[in-house]
């Protein structure tokens, strides 16, 4: 199996020298999803925006982060974004927080495309609507015309899937892409993501606080509680034969809610 991104030994604190992620360490393997699972507030959205490089400019970071080989400590900021921005695409529990409002999704998907290839905006154009219909939306031209205000929550997470994989991107990182969604619409999107993972050699990192979403897309489950990744392995592992107390209860809960009875969904 092939490593496509390490996290080593993540330390994130805050400006009072409080840590916030402490000495985390995973890695992503090609086409292969790992699921950050943990309850609110246990650092799974710091550490994807340091493989993002967003985080705030008040919180210190040490560790090392590899893509491919490339180490981030040893890379200046700028050339770790042109390493990135085509290789890592990015999607969020708020779509329309990360679409410009008052540009159509069009001309987003165009500017966003002819900012990193040399294509005409014919091609660019023709490249996000085929984009579009992959996400399964099925009036490209309404939804290219539209601006994100003018579209449901649904589509607008299908949109940001497109948009994320535009660039054909080695690496998908879904942060609670489905939190603030309906039950149905949430089951449509985990649906496409599981289609979109298994008909690339993409690979997702996908945080969330889902048990049960994580058994049925990730092949490798890491649990993190209070900043520290508490136990990780294979999904069969995790959840057939949790080492650690706290995964052990996240998986009573998940069985209870799934079936009413002992058994474990997706094990
Ligand atoms: N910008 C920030 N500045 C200071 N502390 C922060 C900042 N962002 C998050 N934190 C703190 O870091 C810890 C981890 O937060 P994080 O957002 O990574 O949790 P999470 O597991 O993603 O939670 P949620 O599921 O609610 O999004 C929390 O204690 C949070 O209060």
């Amino acid at each position: 199996m092939k490593t496509l991104l390490e996290v080593k030994n993540l330390n994130i604190r805050n400006k009072e020298g409080q840590s916030l992620v402490h000495d985390s360490s995973f890695s992503l393997e090609t086409g292969k999803t790992y699921a950050l699972i943990g309850e609110s507030g246990s650092g799974k959205t710091l550490t994807s925006k340091a493989i993002l490089d967003m985080l705030p400019a008040h919180l210190q970071m040490s560790g090392d982060i590899v893509l491919q080989g490339e180490h981030l400590k040893q890379l200046s900021r700028k050339r770790w974004r042109s390493i990135r921005g085509g290789q890592i695409g990015a999607i969020f529990q708020h779509p329309e927080q990360a679409l410009h409002p008052s540009i159509p999704i069009g001309r987003q998907f165009v500017d966003l495309m002819r900012s990193h290839l040399p294509v005409s905006r014919y091609e660019a154009e023709k490249q996000a609507k085929k984009m579009l219909s992959q996400v399964l939306l099925k009036d490209t031209s309404h939804v290219m015309s539209s601006y994100a205000h003018e579209l449901s929550g649904g589509m607008n997470q299908r949109v940001m899937i497109a948009m994320a994989l535009l660039l054909k991107p080695k690496i998908l990182i879904a942060d609670e892409p489905t939190s603030a969604l309906d039950v149905k619409t949430q089951a449509e999107i985990i649906f496409l993501l599981k289609e979109l993972i298994l008909d690339t050699d993409m690979s997702m990192l996908f945080i969330t606080h889902d048990l049960l979403i994580s058994g049925y897309l990730a092949d490798t489950i890491g649990v993190m509680r209070e900043g520290k990744i508490i136990e990780q392995g294979s999904k069969e592992n995790i959840l057939s034969a949790p080492e650690h107390e706290y995964t052990q209860e996240l998986c009573r809960h998940c069985s209870q809610r799934f079936l009413g009875k002992g058994e474990i969904p997706y094990a």
